[in-house]
């Protein structure tokens, strides 16, 4: 493997569309209200409101508007930074109570220790917050495999179809870009990495399109080198 860094998202990527739609949200449209009402005055839940607030134009709008904003919002697969600031704090009590565990195919789990062993540096870059992301690693379906990790990136950084988002990425990671690896399976995520020179690979996992990144079905088809 050539590269320095390998920065990879989760959902289609290492993990199963259908954990994330079928279990994850689910979960959390149930859990969010009670967990909410409960904690409105909890700092980190408070700062998740008022941005919503925010979001919505509406200053006053009242807790029990916000929840079923946010139910909506879970609906419709939005990547909106205080809801997934709230799912990754609802998950959490998901994970620690054995509700469920992280997905992760098992060739992403083995090529992740594969890379890390090599001292190639690993980072996760995923709409879910940064918060969720570390869950599903530690609560993973191969045991905790945080320490794996050099870094997580959630949209705080920028959404993951713009190209300014991966260049603030790889100024925190201080590389240069022919020295980073992106693995996706959202060719829109694809393209805006490789406009500043990143490698790119997508990750075919069901049955979506090609488009003309090279393409894996599985992390041991990543190749060591992209053309
Ligand atoms: C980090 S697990 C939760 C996944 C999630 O909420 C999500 O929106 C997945 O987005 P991704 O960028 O990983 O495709
Ligand atoms: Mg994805």
């Amino acid at each position: 493997m050539k590269y320095s860094a390998v920065i990879t998202d989760i959902e289609g990527t290492t993990s199963r569309i259908s954990f994330v739609t079928d279990i994850l949200f689910p979960y959390a449209a149930r859990e969010l209200p009670a967990f909410i009402r409960a904690n409105t005055v909890q700092p980190d839940v408070a700062a998740a409101l008022a941005a919503c607030r925010e979001l919505m134009q509406q200053p006053a709008a009242s807790t029990e508007l916000i929840i079923t904003q946010l139910l909506a919002w879970i609906a419709e697969d939005k990547k909106i930074t205080p809801l997934k600031a709230l799912q990754g704090m609802v998950w959490q009590h998901g994970y620690q109570s054995g509700a469920f565990t992280g997905h992760l195919y098992a060739d992403a789990a083995t090529q992740l220790q594969h890379w890390h062993s090599l001292g190639i540096k690993l980072y996760v870059y995923s709409s879910g917050s940064v918060q969720a992301q570390q869950l599903l690693f530690q609560y993973s379906d191969y045991g905790d495999l945080t320490p794996l990790f050099n870094g997580y990136f959630d949209t705080r950084i920028g959404a993951k179809r713009d190209i300014s988002s991966y260049a603030a990425i790889l100024q925190q990671l201080q590389l240069p870009p022919k020295q980073v690896l992106f693995l996706s399976d959202v060719v829109a995520e694809l393209d805006a990495a490789r406009a500043l020179g990143i490698a790119t690979v997508q990750l075919i996992r069901e049955s979506q399109p090609a488009a003309d990144h090279p393409i894996a079905h599985s992390f041991d088809q990543i190749p060591e080198q992209i053309p």
